[in-house]
């Protein structure tokens, strides 16, 4: 993320000041990064200038996002999760970079888990799940071979009043395009809203060092994802597509879990084939799969696969 120009070093300093001694750890899943902190009791307190100080390129750890690994029983925000979901031990608390809460990051319940792992704080044998609280709901994390799939739960339209039809709910301008293009907004727990580019478009050209425009913005701000299908789409049954994402609360980064989900199921969408299940999306920091579940209610539930890396452990001095 490129620092705001108006951001303020001093206050930043102040917040790092007061995390002296803070034991951290940095991990990624496909080039999205975190700084993750572990706090099982729930004692310590981050508020949001300590959280963009951690993120900081420059003056701190640097990072997309904080990950504080915290038990579902206590929650600063007063609720006790374990009572309610007796299986979720852990919750993720998410917060972008810019100090902001967020309802949910797939990618960051990956490195989560992972960390769970690695760490010997659970036991996860291939192929089993693990419930993990999030401000979304829970979310049923499988061990795979090398990698993690997430259980999203089911998407849906941001606007509810959204008639199925209709392909696109907004318009969206980024730097590098020429006209302002069509876009639909969907939910995975947290906003996304997905705009279309044609097969010969050129990721590469979009600056998305300025935050696009988008017409309505959805109530709760949005990440965008700009989405460009593979030629032909489909390949032996995998739907494909590329994209690049700017987050909300970020601005741009290497991938968008959450992100990915939405662009493959605006594309499926807009492409008109229910029974494409399978789908690969290419971020600028590696690949994530996704996966629908056709639901007997008519929902469907979506999978998020990917990997999941601890890169070092610090000290904040
Ligand atoms: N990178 C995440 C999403 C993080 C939260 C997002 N910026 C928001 O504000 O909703 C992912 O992998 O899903």
């Amino acid at each position: 993320m490129t620092p705001p120009i108006s951001r303020d070093p001093d206050r930043l300093r102040t917040a790092l000041d007061q995390l002296s001694g803070l034991a951290y750890t940095k991990g990624h899943g496909t080039g999205n990064d975190f700084v993750l902190v572990f706090d099982r009791d729930g004692e310590t307190e981050l508020s949001p200038d300590h959280v963009e100080a951690l993120c900081d390129r420059h003056l701190g750890v640097g990072a997309d996002g904080l990950i504080r690994v915290v038990g579902s029983q206590h929650l600063i925000e007063g609720r006790d999760l374990l009572s309610e979901h007796p299986g979720a031990t852990w919750f993720m608390d998410y917060r972008n970079a810019d100090g902001s809460v967020a309802e949910m990051c797939g990618n960051g319940v990956r490195v989560f888990v992972h960390y769970l792992v690695t760490r010997g704080l659970v036991e996860l044998a291939q192929g089993e799940t693990l419930d993990i609280g999030t401000r979304a709901g829970l979310r049923g994390v499988t061990r795979l071979e090398d990698a993690y799939s997430i259980d999203m739960g089911p998407w849906s339209y941001l606007d509810p009043e959204l008639a199925e039809e209709r392909a696109s709910d907004s318009l969206v301008l980024a730097a590098g395009l020429a006209d302002p293009r069509p876009a639909l907004s969907l939910s995975l727990g947290n906003p996304h809203t997905v705009v279309a580019l044609s097969e010969d478009a050129d990721l590469r050209e979009l600056d998305l060092t300025k935050a696009p425009n988008v017409d309505p913005v959805p109530p709760n701000g949005t990440n965008v994802e700009f989405v460009v299908p593979a030629d032909p789409l489909f390949h032996e049954g995998l739907g494909r597509v590329r994209m690049r994402v700017h987050e909300r609360g970020v601005g741009e980064t290497q991938s968008c879990g959450s992100g990915a989900c939405a662009a493959a199921t605006a594309v499926r969408l807009w492409a008109g084939d229910p029974d494409a299940l399978q789908w690969s999306v290419g971020v600028p920091g590696g690949t994530v799969g996704v996966e629908f579940v056709p639901q007997p209610d008519g929902s469907e539930r979506v999978l998020l696969s990917g990997p999941a890396e601890l890169v070092f452990d610090g000290t904040v001095l």
